[in-house]
């Protein structure tokens, strides 16, 4: 069964030698199987904070959070992770590197080393299985990383970024890639960007957020036309200029509030 995400009045202090400073309150949310959403808002809104509590790795002062019906409480194989670096091990080859989730979770086996071979080609990676990292551009790496994600076979996957650090064409390149794999697979997805555009291209909807404290301000539908189409088309549609001009009008209006 695909997983549902669900976060039920999250709220989260980081505690500081003399006071605790309020990163996210009362964050509710329910992202459906298979659904694609983005979280966007002004830096320091609690965006990779929410990410970290998903993923298990950061624990909620309060409130409750739900893959899947089950209550978080620390990592699972079932959320992949990813994030702007790559952070692909330059002793290894790409294959052992595409394989690390596997063996850490002890499901490597002949099946899903051919799985993850195969899944190489289909990102285009094909040939490249006994080089090294420091032999592939920066964009064939980031592929790497996300077949190492993929590879595992999440069910949510949590994207923090992941397409940052990379020149525009091989961003949209990856954007497409995702997105239709994703797609093909029904996985679930959150991705925090801060690229509006990328956001309103990937997903059923953008959910921006507000800081201090972080908390949902307003959430935005992508028409399914734009949604159906691959990211990079859909930036060509009717209304995607409008939905950006409306998020971004937004946006500021965050960031200004904070002021
Ligand atoms: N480890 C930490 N200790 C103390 N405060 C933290 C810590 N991590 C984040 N914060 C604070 O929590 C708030 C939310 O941070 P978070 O990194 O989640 O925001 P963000 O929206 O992801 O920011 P950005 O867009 O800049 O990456 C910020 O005020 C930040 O300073």
């Amino acid at each position: 069964m695909l997983p549902i995400v669900q976060l039920k009045e999250v709220t989260h202090a980081y505690l500081g030698d003399r006071e605790a400073s309020l990163a996210i309150e009362n964050f509710s949310l329910y992202v459906e199987a298979g659904e694609f959403v983005s979280l966007v808002g002004p830096s320091g809104c609690g965006k990779t904070t929410l990410l970290s509590i998903i993923a298990g790795l950061l624990q909620p002062s309060r409130g409750e959070v739900f893959v899947s019906g089950h209550m978080v409480s620390g990592p699972s194989p079932e959320v992949g992770y990813m994030l702007q670096q790559d952070y692909l091990f330059p002793w290894r080859t790409i294959l052992d590197n595409a394989l690390l989730g596997l063996e850490l979770t002890g499901r490597l086996n002949e099946n899903s080393r051919q799985q993850t071979i195969g899944l190489l080609g289909e990102m285009g990676l094909g040939g490249k299985e006994h080089a090294y990292p420091a032999q592939l551009s920066g964009g064939m790496r980031q592929r790497v990383a996300l077949v190492r994600t993929l590879s595992t076979d999440p069910g949510l996957l949590l994207l923090d970024e992941p397409f940052s650090a990379l020149d525009y064409q091989i961003k949209l390149q990856l954007e497409d890639l995702v997105s239709e794999t994703l797609r093909r697979r029904g996985t679930t997805a959150i991705l925090v960007t801060h690229d509006l555009s990328e956001a309103i291209a990937v997903s059923n909807r953008v959910i921006l957020l507000q800081p201090n404290p972080g908390k949902i301000r307003k959430i935005f539908t992508v028409p399914e036309a734009i949604r159906s189409t691959p990211p990079l088309y859909a930036r060509d549609l009717p209304g995607f200029a409008e939905l950006f001009h409306e998020v971004w009008k937004e946006m500021e209006l965050a960031g200004r509030d904070e002021l």
